[in-house]
């Protein structure tokens, strides 16, 4: 295909994404019209989709020609796209973009368009073309720390270690950033394992910690989570890359010690308050409930509540 005519191709793409059609309906919602109603054949894939809150998502990887379109003339296209969002009413633009196609990038931030978040493969732009300033929600704002506060109630030690590549020697508990989907039990539970050989289960959430413009975060908001966590093993088997320093220390000791972070001593101090005491003093334990509208479950944290509160009608 001539490059004029695969931009003949495009631009009918986008008249047809562009079309009153576009806006009654999109690919894939059970409304109305149906991609099964849509000609011509493939018509459906190549259209944006309308949200649910006025905005149009257009995704580059179901445009096929456009591997042969050139900047310039996508450029043109998008312009005249705008243009017709805008008189619809559209109040933004979600452009995804695949990173094998990232020379629509500059083009499109010619435009107004800027980075909200990428992935490995794909990046996504944005452009507000409501009133006022923009309303679209931002892309993840935290990085998630867990770390696993390993206590022995029949010795009264605790697992603590010293990083490698760190200026200070200082004792922490071992731990380290989550992983997408994966639960802060489990974190805990896998980092302390990684990073010390010790198998364990997860007990409890201790304390939280929110850091913001943290340089090990690049430059974003820190959220550091500390567990209690029950030891199933007791030999360490410390991993070398990681850390220069593994041991089981008396708590009394690690409440005492100098040579350890803020958070790590506070927490000694806590879980010797909790061993004392009794750990529900310190404790916000974890249930399993369902979510009501995604039909997913979600884990909830707080301190455990009497049976009897759970399943109370009311109070007078
Ligand atoms: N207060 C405390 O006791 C401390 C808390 N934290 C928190 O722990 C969490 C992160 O735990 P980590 O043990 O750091 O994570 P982690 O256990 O997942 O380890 C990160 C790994 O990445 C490596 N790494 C980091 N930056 C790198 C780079 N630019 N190039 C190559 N390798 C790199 C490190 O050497 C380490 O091996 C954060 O939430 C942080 O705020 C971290 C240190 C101390
Ligand atoms: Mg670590």
């Amino acid at each position: 295909m001539s490059p004029l005519l695969i931009w003949g191709y495009w631009r009918s793409v986008l008249a047809r994404a562009c079309h009153p059609r576009f806006s009654a309906g999109y690919c894939g919602a059970s409304g109305r019209q149906g991609c099964a109603q849509e000609p011509p054949v493939g018509a459906c894939e190549l259209r944006g989709e309308l949200d649910r809150f006025g905005g149009v998502s257009v995704r580059l990887a179901r445009l096929g020609a456009l591997d042969r379109l050139d900047p310039a003339a996508f450029l043109k296209g998008l312009q005249a796209a705008i243009q017709q969002w805008r008189s619809e009413g559209r109040i933004a633009v979600w452009l995804h973009v695949p990173i094998l196609q990232s020379r629509f990038i500059a083009p499109a931030a010619s435009l107004g368009f800027c980075f909200h978040h990428a992935e490995s493969d794909s990046s996504t732009l944005t452009l507000w073309l409501g009133e006022g300033p923009s309303r679209l929600p931002g892309y993840a704002t935290h990085q998630v720390g867990v770390a696993g506060a390993v206590f022995d109630e029949n010795t009264r030690k605790i697992l603590v270690v010293q990083d490698r590549n760190k200026l200070k020697n200082m004792w922490k508990f071992p731990g380290g950033l989550s992983e997408p989907g994966e639960d802060i039990g489990d974190t805990a539970v896998r980092e302390v394992f990684e990073e010390t050989g010790i198998k364990s289960e997860f007990r409890s959430l201790l304390s939280i910690r929110q850091q913001h413009t943290n340089p090990g975060a690049f430059g974003k908001s820190d959220m550091y989570i500390v567990c209690r966590l029950k030891p199933y093993s007791f030999t360490i088997n410390f991993c070398q890359h990681e850390c220069l320093r593994c041991e089981w220390m008396d708590l009394n000791d690690l409440v005492k010690a100098e040579n350890t972070t803020p958070i790590t001593s506070r927490v000694a101090r806590l879980l010797l308050y909790g061993y004392r005491e009794g750990f529900d003093k310190i404790d916000l334990t974890m249930e399993e409930l369902p979510a009501v509208y995604t039909g997913l479950v979600y884990k909830l944290y707080h301190k455990e509540l009497p049976e009897n509160y759970k399943t109370m009608p009311g109070m007078d």
